[in-house]
């Protein structure tokens, strides 16, 4: 607990490092020159009081003050990027100068000192992380060979949900058990978590599911916090919100759950000397920590960091993206009968969808589409810097501004999207528009040089995963509720997950022997 007079002093802090950010724009709010047209509007911002404002309120501010939003606080200049132009400045005209990551406190306390991929500043060891992950770890061999890992958890999964199938259900529960589940065993082999009353044991399980995910959640929101020690350089020592005292705890725990799957890893490996065959992208991290002839070297820091990255990034972007599938569709059944049409035309009724009939069910990925356009798990993707002063659309940029690409002002700007408030998967039928970092109007998973490096694995989980809930069951809600009476709130923050978990009522509509394992 924090003693009352210590708040006291953080408050008095904070109110003069706001009162001095006021005079901080005045004096230095000529650096950045905007041409004729709408002024920027400077205001004292900072990630936090974006994070926090409703992604509504920042639509309606940039839909006011135009595209390029300038926001400030303490010695960093912030833009919000908010039209599918802007964004395309940003992140292909100019994406090199822009393809660094502002450093703070988590990169350095969380993330080994930025040894990930994810938080890295451009340069060595950030390019070669992403050429290990896309040659090595997302290649489309690599994600083919671990194919049966997502079959088996998807079976497992529809098996558990038909056995609560009737009964009220929290979605985002089951959900996140299955994306974990998958990620867990094909980045280290085996799940290392065990869930209390299942009949599965995980022999080397070290923590529990719910350990397991509250890491993962305590993670996101310290990468994502605003911690002032980041903002006005100098104050990082005393660590006035007590969040790198949070960080270092939650490293603590990390590196106990690491240290012992590396270990088992290792040993593994002695034991197999010459016979060695990597099975995991664990094992393959530590097949070329051996290679001479890597650029950097991969030190243990590094292994770790990277086996983070990999394991944070995509649990809950999975399972955030697929309640909001379920969320939508519930509250129009017709369109739940439009997609289970498909399915039933296209697969049948006497076997489950797999990842190779996905091609073939153009409805179904209309429908993720949409999802993704209204519901962007990142919806101001992760934070870019500029590297060097530069010039963008006539904005005199200088280096150190920090830019946030706000995907989700741009799913919603009606000169892109027709009643961008509606979900309509239809507007994606016969449309040329991906999700792969080539339309700038649909960017879920960004786009450049830090575009996400597993997108291809991301589609694929939320793709099955749409696909299998929708041909294995039936949707309701509970208590007979009306679908329009579903609150959609969003929870504020750098990811957008529902403010109100979905509950649901899922009934089965296949014949019964494929629910069993
Ligand atoms: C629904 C699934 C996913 C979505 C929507 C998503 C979205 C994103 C976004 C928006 C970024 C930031 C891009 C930028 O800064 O411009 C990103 C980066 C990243 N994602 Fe994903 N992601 C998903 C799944 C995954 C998965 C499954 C993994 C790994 C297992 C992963 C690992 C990463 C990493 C390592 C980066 C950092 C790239 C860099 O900074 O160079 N993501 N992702």
């Amino acid at each position: 607990m924090e003693s009352p007079s210590w708040l006291l002093l953080s408050a008095a802090l904070l109110a003069s490092l706001a009162f001095l950010s006021v005079i901080f724009i005045r004096r230095r709010g000529k650096q950045l020159k905007f041409p004729p047209g709408p002024k920027p509007w400077p205001i004292i911002g900072n990630l936090n009081l974006i994070g926090s404002l409703p992604h509504q309120s920042l639509h309606k501010l940039s839909q006011r003050y135009g595209p390029l939003m300038q926001l400030k606080f303490g010695s960093y200049p912030v833009l919000v990027a908010s039209s599918s132009e802007m964004a395309k400045e940003f992140l292909k005209s100019h994406d090199q100068i822009f393809a660094t990551r502002p450093p703070h406190a988590a990169g350095k306390y969380v993330m080994y000192n930025y040894s990930d991929v994810l938080w890295a500043p451009y340069g060595p060891h950030w390019r070669q992380g992403r050429k290990i992950y896309l040659n090595e770890l997302f290649s489309s061999k690599r994600l083919e060979s671990f194919e049966y890992i997502r079959v088996e958890e998807m079976r497992a999964f529809v098996s558990r949900l038909y056995g609560l199938s009737g009964k009220p259900v929290v979605l985002i529960e089951q959900l996140s058990r299955l994306t974990l589940s998958n990620i867990s065993r094909m980045v280290l082999g085996n799940k290392y978590f065990g869930v209390s009353g299942d009949d599965q044991v995980v022999s080397n399980s070290i923590v529990s599911l719910q350990e397991l995910q509250e890491m993962i959640n305590e993670f996101f929101f310290l990468t994502g916090v605003f911690n002032i020690g980041d903002w006005i350089p100098g104050l990082d020592f005393l660590d006035l919100q007590g969040y790198v005292k949070r960080m270092k705890a939650l490293k603590k725990k990390l590196d106990r759950f690491q240290d012992h799957v590396f270990d088992e890893h290792e040993q593994k490996k002695k034991e197999s000397s010459k016979d060695f065959v990597a099975r995991d992208m664990v094992d393959l991290l530590l097949q070329l920590a051996d290679d001479p002839d890597l650029d950097v070297k991969l030190t243990y820091d590094a292994l770790r960091g990277l086996t983070l990255d990999l394991i944070s990034g995509g649990t809950d972007s999975t399972a955030v993206t697929v309640e909001w599938v379920i969320s939508e569709l519930i509250k129009q059944p017709q369109l739940i009968t439009q997609a289970t049409q498909e399915l039933d035309r296209v697969i049948g009724r006497e076997r489950l969808v797999e990842e190779r009939d996905i091609p073939q069910l153009p409805y179904l990925d209309a429908i993720m589409k949409e999802t993704m356009r209204k519901h962007p798990v990142a919806p101001l993707l992760a934070p870019h810097m500029a590297m060097e002063d530069c010039k963008v659309a006539g904005y005199d940029i200088r280096k150190g501004t920090r830019v946030f690409i706000n995907t989700w002002g741009i799913g919603r700007d009606p000169s892109l999207w027709e009643q961008p408030e509606e979900f309509r998967p239809e507007r994606f039928l016969g449309r040329n528009i991906d999700v792969k970092g080539r339309s700038f109007e649909l960017l879920p998973f960004s786009a450049g040089r830090r575009m996400c490096p597993a997108y291809n694995l991301g589609l694929k989980m939320i793709q099955l995963s749409i696909a299998n809930l929708l041909q294995t069951f039936n949707w309701k809600l509970p208590d007979n509720a009306k679908g329009q009476d579903l609150n959609m709130e969003e929870a504020p923050g750098i990811t957008a997950p529902r403010k109100f978990p979905l509950v649901a009522v899922m009934e089965p509509r296949l014949p019964l022997h494929l629910y069993e394992i």
